[in-house]
Parts: structure tokens; C-alpha cells; sequence
């Protein structure tokens, strides 16, 4: 633990201090980097069939031997003369005498076939000399003559016929793969069959990835107070092998600027690319600054990209050997390494630039930016109504880690615009390859009950797809046309119905299940034990040292509390969370002392819970998707007694008829 004072000092000089070269374009930051860089792929390695999978093809493959390596019978049958066959007709059988060999695969004949004769060949079997032909063995017959066994054949056979020639498949000599070709088990069938055991492949480029930050803990071990999992670490090593590379893990660095520099010439030492993650852009990134500017020149060749998420990524150079700083934020982390890195890591391991693909989307919402950078915007695609896309922002920030994980793709949204306007087209272009639309969009309120259904429907193999956004924003999707079904749980104060007052010309009402809603607080607070609900929030919206976590504006739940503070705003107010679990968790673990979810949800946390409603989460339809599949497939889910058991289990109380 750094002391206060010593910490004060950094933060002064972090704060004195140019934190950035000049910002650049990522256009120009590319550049710039790429030009100091020396981007041919790796030098060759001979590697045996048995591990050459995967990998990329670094020199000109001639075939070794031929395919098939001789002439060979492509039937069973008889190999024979075709001049002998002439003139064979039904009822006028040509006759041949038979040699006394069989050629089954792998034999290598000894009796030539001269003319007159035949010799019994198997499917697979070496041609005999003087043969030019293989009669099927269903177009003959045998018969007993004085000098043994002889051939009746009824048909005539062209030369040629029923022959599969050596080289006819692959010629010795012929050019059988080229440099940058991917290995699949389909080039390593080809180089078998074409005589070798062994091909050059180009070197994996090693990626060393080494993580910064006191905070960090290897993914799995307990946290600390503090304590984050290096999910980057894992992600980055896992993202070089998909394009190629090896991860060398170097593990998670404290903020200490001898242990980080011996690191780093270690990792230099020991890999063609050092990759880390953490600390670019406060105090400590004057410490990766610092100990880069000392490992030789060029040194940092950009540090700052007017790109959101990724502003304080540093790119660097040692010699020719790139060294790339990170940011920390796993979303800004992921994306500037796709973005900046992985073509490096291609062209090191000698694949073609990735293939990009991009299709054209209906943004679903109005969208502010920042300007002065551009920002990337994660959106989850639907399909809406007239059969075209529409794109979801997933609204999670550059902290996020699944934003980039859950995201179908990604647009820009240019440095000078200050953002777009819902329903504007954007140009998404795809993560992960191709996007298969969803058979089932739900855009609205989230329940751990919606898990039990979309369970049933994965076990029938639909897939489903779920946006939380709140009732209020599932049900102008739902009006927009841009989802399948919008769960929610909107209570109209005026009649005290929930969600039938919210049904407007187009939609219909499924019915879905009955849920608690309560104040979740730790076990034993005395300022809520032994209250009714209601009574629980009028006296911890009125007790200053009562903290609250509020819930997303939007959200059912946040409309249900909304109505019982009547104009109140308790202390903790602005805390929005956008989950019953998270306010849960805020609760459980302190950082909060009170909140309104489910009973489900509160007791799976340990909490106590006083209910407040029991309220109704339906599912609203545009009906013009009712008669889509995966609508009525999600219908019949609903209704079968195993869903609604299992709804019962977790604590709800489906609707009749439902
Ligand atoms: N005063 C300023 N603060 C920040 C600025 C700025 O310009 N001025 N930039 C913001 C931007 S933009 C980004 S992006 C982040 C990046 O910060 P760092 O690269 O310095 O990263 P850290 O501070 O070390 O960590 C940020 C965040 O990410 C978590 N983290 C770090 N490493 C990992 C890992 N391996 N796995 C999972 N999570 C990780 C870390 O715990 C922090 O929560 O800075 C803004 N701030
Ligand atoms: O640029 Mo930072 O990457 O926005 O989050």
C-alpha cells in the first residue's frame, strides 16, 4: 500500500504533467506505428502433419510424390486389353483367359496381361502391365475352359475405362499450396497423400502479454477488498492465438517501476511482441513512459488516439520489436488491440488481413458523442419489421466487459459530430464473422423468471436474444416494431392495473406471471426490521444515513418506487442500476442499505425483503410478429407445465392462462 502522502505527490505530478503526446487519428497513430515496424511474416519451421493444423503455410508446397502414385483399378473387377473386348455383345460373350494372380491393394503384379487374357483386380489395385482397361466384375462371368478358368464378358470396354491414372489427381512437381495458406485438416489430407510428413510453416509470432495494477488478481482466486480478476490477461492471450499467434503470459505487475522494467526487457527478451494492458493514462503510464524510453529507440511512437474507447492507448517500438501499452478498461483494452494489434499479429504469422464485413443498420435510439473523438458504438442487431436491421447501443462503457463480448458489431460516429439521431442508418460493421439473426428478440425488462423460459426454448435449439433496457423502452421497441416480444411490468398509478392501460392499436397482452417486489436491507438493520413495506420506505426515504440504490430510469421498478416517494429523492438516489441484482448486491454488500427488486432475487442474496406490490410482468406483442416461429415457440414454452413449475420454483406465480 503506496502512503498517502507518497500517493498525493503522484497524483500532483500526474496532474502537472503532459499526460499525452500530441493526440493523433487512429489513421494517422496506424501510420505511424506500422512504418516503424517490420511487418513480414516470420521465418519458417518444419512441422509434422500431426501439429501443422491452424497454422499458416510460409513457403511454396510442390508435390513430393503422385496421386495416385500408380495406375489403379477404380472398381473391382478385371483388368484386361480393351482391344481384346471389341465387338463383345450379349449372346456373344468375348472369352479371356484368366492369369493366375489376384491384384488386391498392395500387391504389385507380376504376370503381364498379354493379349487373350485377364487378371482379377480389386478396387485400389495396381494396374498390371499390358493392361489398359478394368472390366466391373458385375459385366462378367467365369466358366471352366481346358486351360482353366476363363472370363465371359458381354460388353465392350474402352481403353481407359474404370482406370484411375498416376499423377491424374496430383502430379509430382505441381504447386500444392502457397505461402499464407491457413492449415485446415483439408491441406493436411493433400500434403499426405502427396508424400510429406513434415511442412514449413511460419513461425508463430509469440505475444507476450503481461498485465499492470495493484488491484489485480488472476481470474478465479478470492478478491480482495478492491480486487479486480485480470480479465484482460486472459482475453489478450486468448485473442493471439485466434489470430495466430502464441501467448507467452507474463502474469499481473504491480505498479512498481523496477519490478514493471525488468518485466519488460524480460518480455522483449523472450517474444516478438510485447502486449500490456493497465495504466497508460494517469500516474503509473508516466512509469510505462518512463521505463519505454529507456529500453532503446524509437521508443513511444504515439501515446493517445482521438478514439472512444481507447484515447490513452501508447504504441511503441524497441529496434523493429513493437511494444503496445493498453488501456486498462477491458472494452477500450479489447477493441484498440482488434484494432491496432491484431493486424500486426497477422502479418507476423503471415495470414491475410482479416476479413471485414459490414451491413447497413437503423440506429434505434438518439445517440450523443463526445466530439473531438470517434466513437465506437457496441450495438447488439435486430430485425425489425420490414425486414431490415436496426441496431441497439449496448450501452455499457469502455468499463465494461462484455460489452465488446455481447456486441454484434460496431459503428463510428465521426470526431466532429456530436452524435446521431434515432433512426438514422449507420454502418455496423460485424465482430465475430456474420451475424445469424436471433429466431426470438425481447427488448424490455429483465426477470430471473424470462431465464426459465428461454432455458426451455434453448433446450429446443432457439435462439433467443434479450435486451435489458427497462418496461418503458421494451414497449416503444415493441410500438416501433423493432422486437418479438417486450417484457414488462408497468403499473399505471391512475387505475392501479399493470401494463393492459400501456396497450396501444397493434399490440396484444401475453400474460406472463405474478412477481414480489419488496425493500430488500441487510438482516437485522434495525430501521427496517418489523416494518411493512411502504412503512419501510417512508422512513428510510426520510433518514439522511439511510442509503438508497435507485434503479434505472425506465425500469418498472423504478416507476413503483418513483410513486411511493411521492416527489422524495433519499439519499443515494442518483445510484441507477440497471439490474435487481445489482441493487441486491449494493445492499448485501454495503454500499447501499436499501432498495426495491424481487423477493427471488433479494433472498438469493441473503437479504431481508418486506414486500411492497405484487406485480404483474407481461409480455407485450406487435401483432404483426405473432405468427413468427420463434414467437409461437416461446407461447408454447410458456404454457407447458414445466416452464410454469419451474417458474413456480424460483418464486413466481405464473398467470392462469399464460
Ligand atoms: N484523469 C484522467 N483519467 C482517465 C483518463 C484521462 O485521460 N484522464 N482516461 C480515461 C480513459 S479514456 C481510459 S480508457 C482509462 C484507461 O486507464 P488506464 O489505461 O490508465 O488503466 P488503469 O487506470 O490501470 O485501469 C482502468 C480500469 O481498468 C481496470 N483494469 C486494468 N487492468 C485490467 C485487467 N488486466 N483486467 C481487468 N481490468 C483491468 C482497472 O482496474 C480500472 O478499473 O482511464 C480513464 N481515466
Ligand atoms: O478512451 Mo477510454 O478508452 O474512453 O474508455
Amino acid at each position: 500500500m503506496p502512503d498517502p502522502a507518497a500517493l498525493l505527490d503522484r497524483v500532483r505530478r500526474a496532474a502537472r504533467q503532459e499526460q499525452f503526446l500530441a493526440i493523433l487519428s487512429a489513421e494517422e497513430a496506424v501510420q505511424r506505428f506500422y512504418a516503424a515496424l517490420d511487418l513480414s511474416p516470420l521465418p519458417g519451421e518444419a512441422v509434422p502433419l500431426a501439429a501443422a493444423l491452424g497454422r499458416v503455410v510460409a513457403e511454396t508446397v510442390l508435390a513430393a510424390s503422385d496421386a495416385p502414385p500408380f495406375d489403379r483399378a477404380s472398381v473391382d473387377g478385371f483388368a484386361l486389353r480393351a482391344a481384346d473386348t471389341a465387338g463383345a455383345a450379349e449372346g456373344a460373350p468375348v472369352r479371356l483367359r484368366l492369369n493366375a494372380e489376384v491384384l488386391a491393394c498392395g500387391v504389385a503384379p507380376a504376370i503381364e496381361v498379354t493379349p487373350g487374357t485377364a487378371t482379377a483386380i480389386a478396387t485400389g489395385g495396381m494396374l498390371p502391365r499390358g493392361a489398359d482397361a478394368v472390366a466391373m466384375i458385375e459385366h462378367t462371368e467365369l466358366d471352366e475352359g481346358p486351360e482353366g478358368p476363363v472370363l465371359l464378358l458381354a460388353r465392350p470396354a474402352a481403353p481407359g475405362s474404370c482406370i484411375g491414372f498416376a499423377g491424374s489427381d496430383i502430379a509430382r512437381g505441381e504447386t500444392l499450396l502457397r505461402p499464407g495458406t491457413l492449415i485446415t485438416s483439408r491441406e493436411i489430407g493433400m500434403l499426405a497423400a502427396a508424400g510429406h510428413g513434415t511442412v514449413q510453416v511460419v513461425r508463430k509470432p509469440r505475444v507476450a502479454v503481461l498485465s499492470t495494477g495493484d488491484e489485480l488478481v488472476p481470474p478465479g482466486t478470492p478478491l480482495p477488498p478492491g480486487g479486480i480478476p485480470d480479465s484482460n490477461a486472459a482475453m489478450l492471450a486468448a485473442a493471439v492465438a485466434e489470430h495466430g499467434g502464441e501467448p507467452v503470459p507474463m502474469g499481473i505487475l504491480p505498479d512498481d517501476e523496477a519490478a514493471l522494467e525488468a518485466a519488460v526487457r524480460a518480455a522483449l527478451a523472450g517474444a516478438d511482441l510485447v502486449v500490456m494492458s493497465g495504466g497508460t493514462s494517469k500516474g503509473a503510464g508516466d512509469v510505462s513512459h518512463r521505463i519505454i524510453s529507456r529500453l532503446g529507440p524509437p521508443g513511444v511512437l504515439v501515446h493517445g488516439v482521438a478514439l472512444k474507447p481507447g484515447k490513452p492507448l501508447c504504441l511503441a517500438a524497441v529496434g523493429k520489436q513493437p511494444l503496445v501499452v493498453l488501456p486498462g478498461f477491458p472494452t477500450s483494452a479489447v477493441f484498440t488491440f482488434q484494432e491496432f494489434v491484431v493486424p500486426v499479429i497477422r502479418a507476423l504469422a503471415g495470414l491475410p488481413p482479416r476479413e471485414e464485413q459490414a451491413v447497413e443498420a437503423q440506429l434505434a435510439v438518439r445517440l450523443p458523442s463526445e466530439v473531438g473523438r470517434v466513437e465506437y458504438v457496441m450495438v447488439s442487431l435486430a430485425e425489425g419489421e420490414a425486414g431490415g436491421r436496426i441496431a441497439f447501443p449496448l450501452g455499457k462503457g469502455s468499463g465494461s466487459v462484455t460489452a465488446f463480448a455481447q456486441a454484434d458489431g460496431f459503428f463510428a460516429i465521426p470526431a466532429l459530430d456530436q452524435g446521431v439521431a434515432a433512426g438514422m442508418p449507420v454502418s455496423v460493421r460485424l465482430i465475430g464473422g456474420a451475424v445469424r439473426p436471433p429466431d426470438l428478440v425481447l427488448i424490455g425488462s429483465h426477470c430471473t423468471g424470462l431465464d426459465a423460459v428461454l432455458e426451455a426454448l434453448a433446450a429446443e435449439g432457439w435462439r433467443a436474444r434479450t435486451l435489458a433496457v427497462g418496461s418503458l423502452g421494451g414497449l416503444a421497441a415493441a410500438k416501433r416494431g423493432e422486437c418479438d416480444l417486450a417484457p414488462a411490468h408497468l403499473l399505471d398509478p391512475a387505475s392501479g392495473a399493470y401494463n393492459t392501460p400501456f396497450l396501444s392499436q397493434g399490440l396484444r397482452l401475453v400474460p406472463g406471471w405474478q412477481r414480489l417486489q419488496g425493500v430488500a436491507f441487510r438482516p437485522g438493520d434495525a430501521r427496517f426490521e418489523g416494518l411493512d413495506g411502504p412503512a419501510a420506505v417512508a422512513r428510510a426515504s426520510a433518514d439522511l444515513s439511510c442509503l438508497l440504490v435507485n434503479r434505472n430510469a425506465g425500469s418498472g421498478t423504478r416507476i413503483l418506487l418513483d410513486g411511493l416517494l411521492g416527489g422524495a429523492r433519499p439519499a443515494g438516489y442518483a445510484n441507477q442500476p440497471k439490474s435487481h441484482n445489482a441493487v441486491a448486491a449494493a445492499v448485501a454488500q454495503g454500499r447501499a442499505d436499501w432498495g426495491v427488486c424481487i423477493e427471488t432475487v433479494a433472498r438469493a442474496y441473503g437479504l431481508g425483503f418486506l414486500p411492497l406490490a405484487d406485480e404483474v410482468y407481461d409480455f407485450f406483442l406487435p401483432e404483426a410478429r405473432a405468427g413468427r416461429p420463434g414467437v409461437q415457440a416461446f407461447l408454447r414454452a410458456l404454457a407447458t407445465e414445466d416452464v410454469r413449475a419451474r417458474l413456480r420454483a424460483l418464486g413466481f406465480a405464473p398467470v392462469a392462462g399464460a
